[in-house]
């Protein structure tokens, strides 16, 4: 068994969709990014890496390449599901965070849920996503920035 963690921030601007877990999450901001930002996905991407010990998704899909520039994170996270395959392993689960002041992501996880446990073909009860507030501590507390933790288990 291998576990990983990964982690991502990105910063909210004006004039950017908001996309997390896949999810269009209506708000006045969007996360500004080289792809769609997608966080969630990406702190996701990053923990299913490093538990296989392959580096990272900045390695795999670098921000200097124009093939990534407003990409769907949802197109990497499926390249990923075949990296993990290739490497013969299969996940046992994973559990996520999204530190965000706003907006509130309840309404949206079940969604975001879907999305990933299809783009990864596991079964949804083994990915969880949670949401906190930092009681408008740091940068996530001013609205600056949303920023997201996953950690996975992987298992041959
Ligand atoms: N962006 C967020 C943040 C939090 N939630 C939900 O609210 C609960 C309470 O958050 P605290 O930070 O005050 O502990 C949290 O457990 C989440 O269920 C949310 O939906 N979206
Ligand atoms: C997926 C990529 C592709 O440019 O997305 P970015 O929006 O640049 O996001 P970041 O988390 O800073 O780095 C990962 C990149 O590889």
């Amino acid at each position: 068994m291998k576990v990983g963690i990964g982690y991502d921030v990105h910063a909210l601007v004006e004039n950017r969709k908001l996309v997390i877990g896949g999810v269009k999450i209506p708000y006045d901001k969007g996360l500004e990014g080289h792809s769609d930002a997608d966080v969630l996905i990406h702190a996701i991407m990053d923990s299913l890496l490093g538990a296989m010990g392959e580096k990272d998704i900045g390695c795999f899909f670098p921000d200097s390449d124009n093939e990534y520039k407003d990409v769907d994170s949802r197109v990497l996270l499926r390249r990923v599901s075949q990296i993990i395959k290739e490497n013969k392993y299969h996940i046992g689960n994973i559990d996520s965070v999204i530190i965000a002041q706003k907006p509130k992501m309840m309404d949206y996880i079940q969604n975001m849920k879907e999305n990933i446990s299809f783009d990864l073909e596991i079964d949804i009860k083994n990915i969880n996503i949670k949401a906190t507030t930092t009681e408008y501590l740091g940068f996530e507390g001013r609205g600056e920035g949303i920023a997201a933790q996953a950690i996975c288990l992987l298992e041959n």
